[in-house]
């Protein structure tokens, strides 16, 4: 007798007419959408934001080896290279950052077997409005135009949480046959969790503050994981796999496959971030921002997509508690004060109810803050 295919072993299929999708809303399901000549309208950006050829961002690759065994050149290295890129595009890549391997090839394993699930398993795990986790195709339950080519899985990683969290995630919501892709990312998550807080001890480092200050910060922090999944599109140069817009959170490690697709928008134009073996994509988002009072700076950035291969990476987003106040470091930190003091929460909340994440993000939700807080004086 064959053996029965994994997907249909683990999740017996969903009847998803009975989909809560609201009526008209499009569900992104790429098997089919590949085989179409002509893609939908929705996914079609307008022609100045769609991709064209373009130069390499330059971004500093740190060895972080030198920094983890406490050597102090090499800590003083990595805080000058983290400044120059911090202070102009915000991005850099770090090796030997102590991340194991094996698990980023698990973690990227999971990934296959879970969107490569009959679109009726992913949707039992369909986002849900207003909350950040879930399963969502092309954001098409959000959003009707400039719909990014991509399925995405977020789940989310606080340390103060359960020890299971993220394994009780994935058990709850796609069943115990997925308890091992739960643990994987559970692990995963600590991983980014612990690497993040390194990240910001040399970013203390290079800001001139005390190497505990945002360390100290995100101690206890609710952060998120994200799985990006890329398809294949049948006419790349029309569709963006994630639009432009500014992480709104505060560091995200990124863990990018060897594909290539990852652009940032510096000096009027964009460029490519290449993939580099066993290195990891870190970039400053906009609530770092605001902790640097603007002296490091949250990039604009985007992913495209390939006719042949799909793309995969992994974000890890780091956010602080969402009752921690973000304000800079005390004292007359980079000069007048560029942001009002403001809580994860309520940027968070801003970004899901709204406004639609863009290249813009902080500077309107700093605007609808102080204008909501003088209308309520
Ligand atoms: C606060 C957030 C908004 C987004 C998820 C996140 O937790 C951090 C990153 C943001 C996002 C991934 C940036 C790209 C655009 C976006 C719309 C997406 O592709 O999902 C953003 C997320 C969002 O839900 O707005
Ligand atoms: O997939 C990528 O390379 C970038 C994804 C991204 O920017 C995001 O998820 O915020
Ligand atoms: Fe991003």
């Amino acid at each position: 007798m064959e053996p029965t295919p994994t997907s249909i072993l683990l999740c017996p299929p969903l009847d998803i007419k009975k989909d809560t999708t609201p009526a008209g809303a499009m569900v992104f399901d790429s098997t089919l959408l590949r085989k179409q000549s002509k893609i939908p309208q929705q996914f079609i950006w307008p022609p100045s934001e769609r991709p064209r050829t373009l130069k390499e961002l330059n971004a500093p690759v740190v060895d972080l080896h030198g920094f983890l065994r406490g050597d102090e050149a090499s800590t003083l290295r990595a805080a000058e290279l983290i400044r120059t890129a911090c202070t102009t595009h915000g991005f850099f890549q770090v090796t030997n950052h102590g991340v194991d391997i094996s698990l980023t090839r698990d973690a990227f394993a999971c990934m296959d077997q879970f969107f490569t699930l009959p679109l009726g398993c992913k949707l039992r795990a369909k986002r849900k409005p207003g909350s950040l986790w879930g399963y969502a195709g092309a954001h098409a339950d959000r959003f009707s135009s400039k719909l990014p080519w991509k399925e995405t899985l977020s789940f989310g990683y606080h340390d103060a949480g359960p020890q299971r969290m993220v394994v009780d995630y994935f058990t709850s919501v796609l069943g115990t046959d997925l308890e091992r892709m739960g643990l994987v990312y559970q692990r995963y998550c600590e991983a980014m969790k612990e690497l993040s807080l390194v990240i910001m001890e040399i970013l203390a480092i290079s800001l001139g503050v005390d190497r505990s200050f945002y360390r100290q910060f995100f101690e206890d922090s609710s952060s998120i994981m994200r799985c990006n999944y890329y398809p294949p599109c049948q006419e790349p140069e029309l569709v963006l796999g994630t639009g432009p817009h500014c992480d709104p959170t505060s560091l995200t490690i990124l863990q990018q496959d060897q594909v290539g697709g990852l652009e940032v928008f510096i000096d009027d134009e964009w460029r490519s971030v290449r993939p580099i073996h066993d290195a990891l994509v870190i970039n400053i988002g906009d609530t770092f921002m605001a902790l640097s009072n603007g002296r490091y700076k949250s990039c604009p950035h985007r992913a495209v997509v390939n006719r042949l291969r799909e793309r995969r990476s992994l974000a890890f987003f780091l956010c602080p508690r969402e009752d921690r106040v973000v304000r800079p470091p005390p004292g007359n930190f980079g000069g007048p004060r560029l942001y009002p003091d403001f809580t994860w929460a309520e940027f968070m909340a801003f970004t899901q109810s709204h406004y639609r994440t863009d290249m813009r993000t902080l500077s309107t939700f700093t605007h609808w803050l102080l204008s909501s807080k003088t209308l309520s004086t």
